[in-house]
């Protein structure tokens, strides 16, 4: 999976930051304004940084991010579920922002990971232009991938601004994803008790 990024967006043949601020400045004269005037001066270079830490996805490894996994010595083998993960992603159709939460749950086989590395996975996937279907998805399989446990489930509830801000222009409505695996793929029982979990309080 990270490879197909990597092979998207080769090193080599990434703009550089030059090219990056000279791209802001453009699009800031095709939206009318005057580049030079003493408020925008520094702002190409603010935009750069910017994109370099909210598409800091790109960058980041989930192989390295999922890396450590313990095993579970206390015989723990029930759902862990980390839920109402924060995150902020873009849409890639819009380069709009995506606003919202997202619920990660799996089932052990004998090893676990550390909970702020399913974080981890979401900012990356989140750090990253897609739908929010594909990102459902891809938390979904990294964490299988990396960890082999008996079934992953993910639900990913947030709301896009580019149907908030512009066209369609709704505000307050969120979409809902949602992904299952292994035993949550197979036992809807056990998929109900993810969402119980989920909506839980
Ligand atoms: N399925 C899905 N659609 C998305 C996501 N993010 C944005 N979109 C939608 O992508 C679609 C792009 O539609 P287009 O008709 O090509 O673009 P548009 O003219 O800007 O569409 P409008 O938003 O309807 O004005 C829109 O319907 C968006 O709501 C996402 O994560 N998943």
């Amino acid at each position: 999976m990270d490879a197909i990024v990597k092979k998207l967006t080769p090193e080599a043949a990434r703009p550089s930051r030059a090219e990056a601020e000279d791209a802001v400045r453009t699009l800031l004269r095709w939206a009318g304004e005057d580049v030079d005037r003493e408020g925008l001066l520094d702002t190409p270079k603010r935009v750069a940084k910017a994109y370099a830490e909210l598409f800091s996805g790109y960058q980041t490894s989930v192989e390295d991010a999922l890396g450590t996994t313990f095993e579970e010595v206390g015989g723990y083998n029930d759902i862990v579920l980390v839920r109402d993960i924060p995150f902020f992603s873009h849409c890639e159709h819009h380069m709009l922002p995506v606003i919202g939460k997202a619920h990660v749950a799996y089932l052990p086989a004998g090893r676990v990971l550390g909970l702020s590395k399913i974080a981890r996975v979401v900012d990356i996937f989140a750090r990253r232009l897609q739908t929010q279907e594909t990102m459902t998805a891809q938390i979904a399989e990294a964490i299988d991938t990396n960890l082999k446990p008996r079934g992953v489930a993910v639900m990913v509830d947030a709301e896009h601004m580019c149907m908030a801000m512009r066209g369609i222009q709704k505000s307050g409505s969120t979409t809902l994803t949602t992904t299952f695996t292994g035993e949550f793929k197979d036992n809807a029982s056990e998929q109900v008790r993810f969402m119980t979990m989920v909506r839980g309080r």
